[in-house]
C-alpha cells in the first residue's frame, strides 16, 4: 500500500510585482513513496525541490494534480482538500521538519517539541518526557531546555525542530535539509532516527544537500530536472 501518490503536479509562479510574469518551476511531478521508504529530491539548486516539498505539505498551491496520502485508512487528496482538512492531515498524517524553527515567544524548547503530542492528547508530563528523551539523544545542553529557543544558535534551534518534527509518529514524514546546521556527531543522530523511522514503516520525502548523509538515507533519489516544464519556443 502506498503512502504518498503524487501525480502530475505542475507549479507555475506569477510575480505579480513583475507586470505578471510567469514562472514555470515543474510539471508533470510523479512518483510514490512506500512505507519504510526514504525517497531523496535531487537536482541541481532551483530545479524546484523546495517547491515540491512546499506542495506535498499543502505550503504552496498547486496548478495541477494530486497528492494522495492515507488519512485515518482512507485515500485523501492533499492538493484538492479545503484548509481545515490540510490542519487535520497535518496533525495526524504528515509530518514536516522545516529548515528553520519559527520560534514562540515565551514558550520553553521542552514545551515547543511537546506541543504536537499535547495537541494530540497526550498528558503534557509524558509529552515532556519523550521530549526530553529527544533533546538528550540530539545533545542539546539540558540548560537550555526550559529556555525559549529564539536566541539559540542556528544547530541548536534545528535540533529542537528535528525533536518537534520526530516525536510524532506520522505515517508520511518531509524533512527539509534537516541536517544542514548541524555537526558530525548530531548528523550522524539524526541519520539514525531516519533509519528507525524507516523501521516503523514510515514513508519519507526529503532534500539533504550534504552528499554523505543523502547516500546514507535515501533509498532512491529523484532527479527533479526530470520535472522540468518544457519551454514551448
Ligand atoms: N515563492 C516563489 N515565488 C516565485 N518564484 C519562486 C518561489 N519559490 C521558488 N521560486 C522559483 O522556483 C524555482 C525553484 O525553486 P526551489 O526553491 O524549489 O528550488 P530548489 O531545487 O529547492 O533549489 P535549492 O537547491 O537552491 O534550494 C526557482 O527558480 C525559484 O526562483
Amino acid at each position: 500500500m502506498t503512502a504518498l501518490s503524487v501525480k502530475n503536479l505542475a507549479k507555475t509562479f506569477t510575480m505579480h510585482l513583475r507586470d505578471g510574469v510567469v514562472l514555470p518551476v515543474v510539471d508533470n511531478v510523479t512518483f510514490d513513496v512506500q512505507p519504510g521508504e526514504c525517497v531523496v529530491l535531487g537536482g541541481p539548486s532551483g530545479a524546484g525541490k523546495s517547491s515540491i516539498l512546499k506542495m506535498v505539505y499543502g505550503n504552496y498551491g498547486v496548478d495541477a494534480g494530486t497528492i494522495v496520502l492515507r488519512h485515518h485508512g482512507e485515500p485523501v487528496d492533499l492538493a484538492s482538500a479545503d484548509p481545515r482538512t490540510v490542519l487535520t492531515l497535518r496533525r495526524d498524517s504528515i509530518g514536516y521538519v522545516s529548515q528553520f524553527l519559527r520560534t514562540v515567544p515565551r514558550v520553553s524548547a521542552l514545551d515547543v517539541v511537546a506541543e504536537p503530542l499535547v495537541i494530540r492528547g497526550v498528558e503534557r508530563e509524558r509529552a515532556q518526557g519523550r521530549a526530553r528523551d529527544l533533546l538528550a539523544r540530539l545533545n542539546l545542553p539540558e540548560r537550555l531546555w526550559s529556555l525559549p529557543p529564539a536566541t539559540f544558535s542556528g544547530g541548536e534551534q534545528q535540533r529542537v525542530n528535528i525533536a518537534r518534527g520526530f516525536i510524532t509518529a506520522h505515517p508520511v514524514l518531509l524533512l527539509d535539509e534537516p541536517t544542514a546546521s548541524l555537526d558530525a556527531t548530531n548528523r550522524a543522530v539524526v541519520v539514525a532516527m531516519i533509519a528507525e523511522k524507516k523501521a516503523a514503516g514510515v514513508a519519507q520525502l526529503g532534500i539533504f544537500h550534504d552528499e554523505e548523509v543523502r547516500e546514507q538515507v535515501a533509498d532512491r533519489i529523484l532527479d527533479v530536472t526530470a520535472f522540468a516544464p518544457r519551454i514551448v519556443a
